[in-house]
């Protein structure tokens, strides 16, 4: 961070999506201790074009190069640099004036922009869960080696985070990950057939974007989050649980060899998980809602259903076997959620999928980032050709 710490500049990979707009508000909160340095988005220019214009960035990416002759670049404002391409994503999460990188695209396509802030040593808050799920024990290996922090910003990961303060990391027994179920929590397997994108997309807690929320449908974002959570926290998979928690109020526990559980309540917002990732260690006052105590709240657990929702298991699994399992499980699952929204697989045929990919996939104990990228091509390719 800058040694003032009162000031930071800050990168947003994503500032056009959920993440990255949730992430602009709060930097807008803060007032002047932070700078927004670069913002970044794929196709949607317009947007970016306003974020620019509001936020005045150094430098605005549109990662997609398809779109330069359409874009007008006269609607960026005249502090801004627009710049185009990959290669440009990682320039700027790699910049030197850059204190924190906020890591809010979706998939593996933001592999590179966290690869890059994490080999320049920066402060990264990664929300964006694919890169961690495909490759977290080399990113580990290297935010280690770079002296990179890594922050958590997926909710029950900052819940974690945030609770792991309680007591030293060998105290740790286990960490229950809380899911709210999503829309189709109680149904069983023949309801889960005819579901549409419409229905799936309906998240009875959180407002995220198109994938994380078919995501949570069908219980795979759970499945990722075991991943991630094994990568973030150094965990054996059976340190990890999951607790179906309806309201979206515990973001997850913590619990200690001496049998207490901590846990980290608040609003399902992300503006607080965000917060926390550019202000830690320290909390200050932000946009982010607060509990209400003076109404009455109940919160509820129930154990996962695993017999109707099969993706949880993958998760497991995965984390179990590692290696080459995650690039696959994650690529596979990007691709059914993308044939799913746009009609072509049935909501009950994602796990399925991803189950036979992973099943007939060519394991590799022990892959380089290479292997892993390869790994990722080939399975995006099955997916696309996969039938029932
Ligand atoms: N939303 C949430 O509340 C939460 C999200 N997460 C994780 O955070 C990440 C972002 O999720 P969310 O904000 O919901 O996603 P959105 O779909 O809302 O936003 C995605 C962002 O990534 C950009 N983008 C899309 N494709 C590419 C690409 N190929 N190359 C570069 N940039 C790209 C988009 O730009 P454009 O607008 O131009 O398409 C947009 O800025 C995901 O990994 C998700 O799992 C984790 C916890 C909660
Ligand atoms: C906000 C966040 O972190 C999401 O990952 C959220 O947890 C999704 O909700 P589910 O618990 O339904 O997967
Ligand atoms: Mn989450």
């Amino acid at each position: 961070m800058n040694d003032d710490s009162s000031h930071n500049r800050i990168v947003i990979l994503g500032s056009t999506g959920s993440i990255g707009t949730s992430c602009l508000e709060v930097v807008e909160g803060l007032g002047n201790n932070m700078e927004v340095l670069g913002l970044t988005a794929h196709t949607s220019w317009r947007d970016l074009a306003a974020q620019s214009r509001k936020y005045r960035p150094r430098w605005s990416v549109l990662s997609d190069e398809r779109i330069r002759s359409r874009v007008e670049t006269s609607e960026f404002g005249s502090d801004t640099e627009l710049c185009f391409g990959t290669d440009a994503i990682e320039d700027v999460a790699a910049a030197d004036e850059a204190d924190v990188v906020i890591c809010g695209i979706v998939g593996v396509a933001g592999l590179r922009g966290v690869s890059a802030a994490i080999s320049a040593g920066k402060r990264v808050g990664i929300a964006n869960k694919e890169p961690l799920v495909m490759a977290g024990g080399l990113m580990m290996k290297a935010a280690a080696e770079h002296g990179a922090t890594i922050i958590p910003v997926d909710s029950e990961h900052s819940a974690i985070y945030q609770a792991m303060k309680s007591g030293h990391p060998s105290e740790v027994k286990r960490v229950v990950l809380t899911a709210s179920g999503g829309p189709f929590r109680g149904w069983k397997r023949e309801q889960l057939t005819d579901v549409t994108p419409e229905m799936a997309l309906a998240h009875p807690t959180w407002d995220m974007g198109a994938k994380i929320t078919i995501d949570s449908a069908t219980l795979m974002n759970k499945a990722l989050e075991i991943i991630e959570a094994k990568w973030l926290f150094g965990l054996s998979v059976d340190q990890i649980e999951v607790v179906i928690h309806p309201q979206s109020i515990i973001h997850s526990f913590v619990e200690f060899v001496d049998g207490s559980v901590i846990a980290q309540l608040s609003p399902p917002d992300m503006k607080l998980p965000i917060q926390y990732a550019l202000t830690y260690p320290r909390r200050v006052s932000g946009v982010a809602r607060k509990l209400d105590w003076s109404t009455g709240m109940n919160l509820q657990f129930d154990p996962p259903d695993l017999e109707n929702f099969p993706g949880l298991q993958l998760g497991f699994e995965v984390a179990e076997r590692g290696g080459t399992c995650g690039a696959v499980l994650n690529a596979a699952n990007e691709g059914a959620v993308a044939r799913f929204l746009a009609g072509d697989l049935r909501f009950s045929e994602i796990p399925r999928a991803c189950r036979a990919i992973l099943d007939a996939h060519n394991f590799d104990p022990d892959p380089t980032m290479t292997e892993l990228l390869r790994q990722d091509g080939w399975a995006r390719e099955e997916i696309q050709q996969w039938r029932s």
